[in-house]
């Protein structure tokens, strides 16, 4: 599958030449850059394929590859991917800034979720906005899942979140998900809610993902505007949407870095089944392509 954020067309010239010289090394960093590795691990994943190259001492591009396959994939590696759903029911938070794709997001992980066989409800815990209610309604309904709605416009998220997790218990739903706002007038109003949320949540039952959702074609800039999320919301893990639309393949790396966090998820298109789990082994056979 050709992905428009594959390193392996900017890679093509590196592996075809019949030996490692400075060409390569400066093509490699250039691709990395380009690809917004950003610039503090390029350069130490170039430091690191260098020393490997000397330790080996090999001259042939194909063995480079490999071993920036290796090193991507171990990086890649280091945190868990795994969700962890197994509570009954297990309740997710979903957060992050507005229009990141998150209504859809949660369409898609319905769906991924009831193909596999759970049963799912979402909360409509972003209450103000009545469209934005509608238009959760109908992912929800494309994902398989019901959906408990706000009793009236501008009702307490906290309250909403509430009841969709006594209706889960109630009738034994597998998991729930939790949409909640992404824009209010101030960030220690909106830090404040989601504080509210988690805290009436807990009473009922322990929270198993908080994930935030970030837009992969915004790059550095997105996770600037989600850094408030990252500090006071406990995120257990990211979801990167729109990959199919970024040329950034290597925002991956970078932001899971920079985090510390796992990502778990991965959109690539506007459609429902278009999110996958992320599988760092397969995720670098796409980025670097063969
Ligand atoms: N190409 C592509 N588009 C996506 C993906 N995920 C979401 N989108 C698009 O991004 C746009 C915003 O998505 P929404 O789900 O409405 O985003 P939101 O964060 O809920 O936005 P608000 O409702 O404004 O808060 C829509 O046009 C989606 O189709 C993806 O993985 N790939």
């Amino acid at each position: 599958m050709a992905t428009p954020w594959s390193l392996s067309g900017a890679l093509k010239g590196m592996f075809s030449r019949k030996t490692i010289d400075d060409e390569t090394w400066d093509d490699l960093e250039d691709a990395l850059i380009t690809a917004d590795f950003g610039s503090d691990i390029t350069d130490s994943i170039v430091a690191e394929l260098r020393e490997n190259v000397r330790k080996y001492s090999t001259t042939d591009p194909e063995d480079l590859r490999r071993m920036l396959r290796e090193t991507l994939e171990e990086r890649l590696a280091r945190l868990d991917p795994t969700l962890t759903l197994s509570a009954r029911p297990a309740v997710v938070l979903v957060v992050g800034v507005n229009g990141v794709g998150k209504t859809t997001t949660i369409g898609k992980f319905a769906k991924f979720l009831t193909t596999r066989g759970r049963t799912v409800i979402v909360g409509a815990a972003d209450t103000f906005r009545a469209a934005a209610v509608e238009q959760l309604a109908t992912w929800a309904e494309r994902g398989g899942a019901s959906i408990q709605k706000p009793q009236q416009q501008g009702q307490d998220p906290a309250s909403v979140a509430f009841q969709t997790i006594e209706r889960a218990q109630r009738e034994g739903v597998d998991i729930v998900l939790i949409d909640t706002a992404g824009r209010l007038q101030t960030k220690s109003g909106l830090m404040d809610e989601l504080a509210k949320v988690k805290r009436v949540v807990e009473k009922q039952t322990e929270i198993a993902e908080v994930l935030l959702v970030l837009d992969a074609t915004t790059g550095q800039n997105g996770l600037a505007q989600a850094e408030a999320f990252i500090e006071h919301a406990g995120v257990t893990g990211l979801v990167l949407t729109k990959l199919d639309g970024s040329a950034k393949g290597g925002f991956v790396l970078s932001v899971q870095e920079k985090t510390g966090i796992p990502i778990k998820l991965v959109g690539q298109g506007e459609g429902i089944n278009d999110l996958t789990g992320f599988t760092p082994h397969v995720f670098v056979q796409n980025l670097i392509g063969r």
